[in-house]
């Protein structure tokens, strides 16, 4: 008889999934998905319905690796709330099948799988790809997003310095009474990015907020707003200049405006860069485009999945 299925809520996400399991385990993700073997990962270009009156977009994110037993699917709902509003802008939920029965195992609430499995990856762009001894670290947004950012970069990597720009004080106000360390709050994204080693834009701005010129050579960024087809968040200079690397190619193809819009070449899948199939080229401006892949959200709730069981005491 199949287990009724469970439902996990995001207290219990925050305390189940830590940084230190979850970064192999989306390296080794990547790694597979860069390898498009059907018998490995199914993941195909999520699915986007327009929200009009809500004024938002839902996403549908399924992904079967069918090797490791998962079968899942986010829903994904990306909302430009009013000012003031309390309500995050990125709302979602895993649900976890059991790939041989196609019955429920788990629902998840999926908001801090997503802030850290978005943040865990780009901090493995910045491993990859950042320059040797960088020292300083500059987040474009005061968001959701920006504080996993801050954690994740901050537990794996020793900046000397972290910088953080939003376009309102009060989001740098609550940044910083959010986040558990030091912080230099700037008036200007130009100040904040100026002889940064490694930037991260992590916006909802459909403009660029990122210039080129304002770019130290040989700099990483981890660009993760802007993923609509029509949305910026970096200029043309950035992106001519810049290699720049991804999370899927096709997505990139169909979402990624700075990409689509620029016609910047993509050089490589971080995926492929993972395995050795691709130079990680640290000495050069790199740019990590980052959308999001339906596998990051599999193996994350997997792994809540499998530590909620391992935790709790059943029947
Ligand atoms: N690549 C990926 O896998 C993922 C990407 N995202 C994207 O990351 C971005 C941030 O997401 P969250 O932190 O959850 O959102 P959030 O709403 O918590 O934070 C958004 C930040 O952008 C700032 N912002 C809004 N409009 C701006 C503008 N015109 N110029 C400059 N800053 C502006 C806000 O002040 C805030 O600091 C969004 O674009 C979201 O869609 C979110 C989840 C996953
Ligand atoms: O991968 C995700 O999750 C998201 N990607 C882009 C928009 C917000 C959610």
């Amino acid at each position: 008889m199949t287990e009724p299925p469970v439902i996990i809520s995001e207290h219990q996400v925050s305390r189940l999934l830590h940084y230190g399991e979850l970064v192999p385990r989306l390296e080794e993700a990547l790694a597979k998905f860069s390898r498009r073997d059907v018998s490995e990962v199914i993941q195909p270009v999520r699915a986007t319905l327009p929200l009009k009156k809500v004024n938002g977009y839902m996403c549908l994110m399924p992904a079967y690796m069918g090797n490791d037993g998962i079968l899942s699917t986010k829903f994904v709902g990306v909302y430009n709330r009013e000012k003031g509003s309390k309500l995050p802008s990125v709302q979602a939920t895993v649900v976890l099948l059991d790939p041989e029965s196609g019955s429920m195992k788990a629902v998840i609430e999926g908001n801090v799988i997503t802030c850290m499995r978005t943040a865990a990856v780009s901090a493995i762009s910045a491993k990859l790809l950042m320059p040797a001894q960088a020292k300083v670290l500059a987040i474009l947004g005061t968001g959701k997003q920006a504080q996993s950012h801050y954690s994740v970069f901050t537990e794996m990597f020793s900046f000397q310095e972290v910088r953080v720009w939003g376009h309102r004080k009060e989001g740098m106000d609550r940044f910083r009474s959010s986040i558990n360390g030091p912080v230099t709050l700037c008036d200007s994204a130009e100040t904040a990015v100026t002889g940064a080693d490694v930037i991260v834009t992590v916006t909802s701005s459909s403009e660029p907020v990122l210039l080129g010129h304002w770019v130290k050579p040989g700099a990483h960024v981890a660009a993760v707003g802007a993923c609509r087809p029509d949305w910026r968040e970096m200029d043309d200079v950035l992106m001519k200049e810049a290699v720049v690397y991804v999370d899927s190619r096709e997505g990139a193809m169909v979402e990624s405006g700075d990409i689509i819009l620029s016609g910047a070449e993509v050089f490589a899948e971080l995926g492929e860069v993972i395995s050795g199939g691709k130079p990680a080229l640290r000495e050069k401006t790199t740019v990590f485009k980052s959308l999001g892949l339906g596998i990051e959200d599999a193996v994350s709730a997997k792994l809540v999945f499998d530590q909620w069981k391992s935790t709790t005491n059943h029947p």
